[in-house]
């Protein structure tokens, strides 16, 4: 049984007890909570807060910002650049790093987020969330610049998301297993509510968006082919699909229940490494699901290894339960001979 403690208490532990992590990392993951949690109250009044709709804006994508895109990232900024033990931060809503002004304590930290991912959901009343990654600032030269932030995900010293769907949901690494934190709306706490959270190695569900099969490349359509074939293929079981186009809540899925996720590169931009953003969205979750005993590659290598070279990169990802994620690795490096 899972005791019901608060982030708090639980972050105190983990620094106390287990000296996992320094106080600053502490108190920094206490306000990047705190500012979801104020993510989350504008998530829930939708119409009758105005948060809903385009902002008439895009980010360095060349994506259409919506108004809550914009909104959970100044909330993310405000919260964490007076008291958040940081050098600087990035965004997938902005195009360069911000640097925390002089007048507020500086630190050593490094955080990258995405605000809300799954935007395409918000106007619907779909689950979206918030994904964050934090790394440390290695080099000791004074000053921050965006090389300092372009470290493999191994390096990241926390990670986790938090998800708006029914239920408000932060997931937590510190390097040490996977903790999960229910937001309790009367008492205004994330209380613990998994601890032990664990991918299983097989799966008979995977996601993916069907929409994009013809322009994959051979091994995708191989490996997807095979789950469709179902008992009488190669695989001899059926599988499920679903895909809920918010990563937050594809994988929140697959570290609940298992599963196998997909974004891979595919003919439609050939020039893009996939549609994800490795820094901000791979980075993070792979370094969740490898916490919780799955596996995350780019189809070929461990996300966690790939060394970045700019901020805003692109990766394909594969992602999920142990088992499924090596094979479609493996059909990928077959191909490749
Ligand atoms: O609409 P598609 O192409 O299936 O893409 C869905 C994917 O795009 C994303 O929404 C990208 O995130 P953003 O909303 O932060 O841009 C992922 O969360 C999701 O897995
Ligand atoms: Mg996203
Ligand atoms: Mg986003």
């Amino acid at each position: 049984m899972t005791r019901r403690i608060s982030l708090t208490q639980y972050l105190i532990e983990q620094q106390r007890q287990h000296g996992h992590i320094p106080q600053e990392l502490r108190l920094l993951i206490e306000i990047v909570a705190r500012a979801c949690k104020r993510i989350a109250i504008s998530v829930n009044k939708g119409a009758l807060g105005d948060v809903l709709g385009t902002a008439g804006s895009e980010n360095v994508q060349g994506e259409v910002q919506k108004k809550l895109d914009i909104i959970a990232n100044e909330v993310l900024i405000e919260a964490n650049e007076w008291g958040g033990h940081l050098a600087a931060m990035a965004s997938e809503e902005m195009d360069g790093i911000y640097v925390v002004p002089n007048r507020y304590p500086q630190g050593e930290y490094l955080l990258l987020f995405d605000p809300l991912d799954g935007s395409s959901n918000i106007d619907v009343n779909v689950s979206i969330g918030t994904i964050f990654s934090v790394l440390r600032k290695v080099t000791n030269h004074r000053g921050v610049g965006e090389e300092d932030f372009l470290q493999p995900g191994k390096q990241q010293v926390a990670a986790g998301y938090c998800v708006y769907g029914p239920q408000t949901t932060l997931v937590l690494t510190l390097g040490d297993g996977v903790a999960m934190f229910t937001l309790d709306r009367e008492q205004g706490s994330f209380v613990l509510t998994s601890d032990e959270v664990k991918i299983p190695e097989d799966t008979k569900e995977f996601a993916i968006n069907m929409s994009n099969q013809r322009h994959w490349d051979a091994p995708m359509q191989r490996y997807i082919d095979e789950c469709l074939a179902g008992k009488e293929g190669p695989r001899e079981k059926d599988f499920n699909m679903r895909w809920i186009a918010s990563m937050v809540a594809d994988v929140h899925r697959i570290l609940t229940r298992g599963g196998v996720f997909m974004y891979p590169w595919d003919k439609r931009e050939p020039n893009k490494a996939g549609k994800l953003r490795l820094m901000y969205e791979a980075n993070p979750m792979a370094f969740l699901v490898e916490q919780a005993g799955g596996a995350a590659t780019n189809a070929r290598q461990r996300i966690l290894d790939l060394p970045p070279s700019k901020l805003h990169e692109r990766v394909s990802v594969v992602l999920g339960s142990k088992n499924e994620v090596e094979r479609i690795t493996a059909y990928h490096l077959e191909a490749d001979k």
